[in-house]
């Protein structure tokens, strides 16, 4: 590992909460948002197949939770570039011992906080201020046809958003409450 990135917390098996180390002078500073050899050390398998920006100008808006159903599951890492979210994963992979568990952190621009989600995930956020600015790496392509969802509501997740939803895309409003058999994925 180069020192870039330091593991603050694997709150489930292969999930990992990155700090970026910033290199800070009279200017500035400098950190890394992808390093493919320490991230191979942490487990990201393949390259990076797409990188997206996502900019959401309102607070409490939520994005998610997104998932690619295999052979195109999909690792991700995702930083705050500006603002803040409540950035919130939930394992779908089947047998995991935290299947249907999900775990949420707030990444800020201030925390130099990144989350390293490996394939089996699904993925979103809630915005907590306005113009927020987000950065994905993806190890696998975009497959609109591979496209997954759960509800951000489904109180079978029952995650606790911070804050009153102010905007849901119309896809993401109409994702299916999880069935009582829902099998996950097989990775
Ligand atoms: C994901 C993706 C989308 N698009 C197009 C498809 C739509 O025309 C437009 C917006 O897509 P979507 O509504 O799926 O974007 P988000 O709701 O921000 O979804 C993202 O947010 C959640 C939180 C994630 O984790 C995913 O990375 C991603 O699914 O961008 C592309 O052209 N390439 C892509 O890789």
């Amino acid at each position: 590992m180069s020192g870039r990135f330091e593991i603050v917390q694997e709150p489930m098996e292969g999930l990992k909460l990155l700090r970026r180390k910033r290199f800070g002078d009279e200017r500035g500073y400098l950190s890394r948002l992808f390093d493919a050899e320490d991230m191979s050390d942490l487990g990201w398998r393949g390259g990076v197949f797409q990188i997206n920006e996502t900019v959401t100008k309102r607070a409490g808006t939520v994005r998610g939770m997104h998932y690619q159903h295999p052979p195109f599951a999909e690792a991700k890492l995702v930083t705050c570039l500006a603002g803040r979210v409540e950035d919130v994963v939930v394992d779908i992979r089947a047998g995991s011992p935290t299947f249907l568990k999900h775990f949420s952190v707030e990444l800020s621009d201030d925390n130099a906080l990144s989350l390293l989600i490996p394939e089996g995930f699904a993925h979103g956020f809630q915005t907590r201020v306005d113009d927020v600015r987000m950065i994905y790496a993806h190890s696998a392509p975009y497959r609109p046809e591979a496209e997954g969802g759960l509800h951000p509501l489904d109180p079978a997740l029952a995650i606790a958003w911070p804050i009153a939803i102010e905007a849901l895309s119309d896809r993401d409003r109409s994702h299916a409450p999880l069935e009582f058999d829902f099998p996950g994925v097989v990775l």
